[in-house]
């Protein structure tokens, strides 16, 4: 959401810049006495916190003459890339190849934006030659001044957290605490965010911490990955498939730097698609699954042994980072069942008994 009142020169001008809101409905059904504050990533332009990566990449990349509109085919990051000339090709995972009649909508929108899309199986690991990234490798090899940004690999990655999404936090915090007693501590004191590249934890860590040292930094991944340390924690559904999408790997990306998180909290599916349809249902925040786990993760970490003191102590700033909407899910089966009551309620009951003598 960019500054009002501002006549803005394009849709990169209103990527970032998104809301922090308070979910008080979740605070005080979970009887939490320190602030939950959700990072809205959806009220980016591209819709995801993708966005600021893939707008610091690809200036990068132009600073370093690494790129020239017209003739550059830009492989892998998302949208955002189409304003500047390049023509763009992405290769997505399948996540959902079992599903027949599964509308593909990142697939849809990226399409939209003028991007090739590539589809690769999700179950092939991420080294083989089949995988999303041995897909874009390929391509890169055979198509002329094909260039790979590599947000794996990238440190722009980390660093568009490092230089917008933390500062926009703490500057939230900061300024909000001189005029609502409510923001008390006047920092941020803890900050939960789901993992996948790691780009968002390690690159808001490094802001976070010279902000305020003993910031708390959690990271989420889900059963079935291999991100969290200690790696214990990652025995437990091990091999197991996961349907969240944007977090968990079964490699360690570069941009990862385990040492700039405090603590991990492995989450699963199911308390990730609950956990999005409270931000949904008591939040009015049309989130997608991730921030489900991010919010789940959140509240795992606050009844533990750790983040319990925290949790009782009125003021205190805890973030945690929504990065996508439903937009991308509107077809996923997990969101279909969610917007299916299994009993109707007692409005819909009313409404179906006036409704009931009508012919249409
Ligand atoms: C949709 C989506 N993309 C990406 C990420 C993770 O970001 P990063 O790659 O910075 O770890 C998340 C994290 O929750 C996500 O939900």
């Amino acid at each position: 959401m960019p500054a009002t009142g501002h006549v803005l020169d394009n849709a990169l001008d209103a990527v970032g810049n998104t809301p922090l809101i308070r979910l008080d409905k979740i605070r005080s059904r979970e009887g939490i006495q320190c602030n939950l504050l959700g990072k809205v990533e959806y009220m980016s332009a591209g819709g995801s916190i993708k966005d600021r990566i893939a707008k610091r990449m690809v200036e990068a990349a132009e600073k370093d003459g690494k790129l020239s509109p017209g003739k550059s085919v830009v492989i892998e990051p998302t949208s955002g890339n189409t304003d500047k000339g390049y023509s763009v090709i992405i290769t997505l995972p399948n996540k959902m190849s079992l599903y027949l009649y599964y509308v593909q909508e990142k697939e849809a929108s990226l399409r939209a934006l003028g991007a090739e899309v590539v589809r690769t199986p999700a179950e092939a690991a991420w080294d083989s030659p089949e995988s999303h990234i041995g897909v874009a490798r390929r391509l890169q090899r055979e198509i002329p001044y094909a260039i790979i940004l590599d947000q794996y690999e990238n440190t722009n990655n980390p660093l568009a957290h490092e230089l917008t999404t933390a500062p926009e936090i703490i500057e939230a915090v900061v300024n909000s605490s001189s005029t609502s007693s409510r923001l008390s501590s006047g920092r941020v004191d803890a900050f939960i965010a789901g993992a996948g590249t790691g780009g968002t934890v390690s690159g808001s860590s490094r802001a976070l911490k010279k902000h305020n040292p003993d910031c708390v930094i959690v990271a989420v991944d889900p059963k079935g990955s291999i991100l969290a340390v200690p790696e214990s924690l990652n025995v437990d559904g091990s091999g197991e498939s996961y349907i969240v999408e944007g977090i968990g790997y079964d490699f360690l990306p570069a941009v990862l730097n385990r040492a700039d998180v405090d603590t991990w909290i492995k989450t699963n599916d199911l308390d990730a698609f609950a956990a999005a349809r409270i931000l949904m249902r008591e939040e009015g925040l049309l989130v997608g699954g991730s921030s489900g786990s991010a919010l789940a993760g959140a509240l795992q970490w606050l009844k533990s042994s750790e983040g319990e003191k925290l949790a009782s102590s009125g003021g205190k700033n805890v973030v945690v980072v929504l990065p996508d909407g439903i937009r991308n899910y509107m077809s996923k089966p997990w969101f279909l069942q969610m917007t299916m009551e299994a009993e109707p309620s007692p409005l819909a009951k009313q409404i179906a008994c006036i409704l009931k003598p009508t012919v249409y």
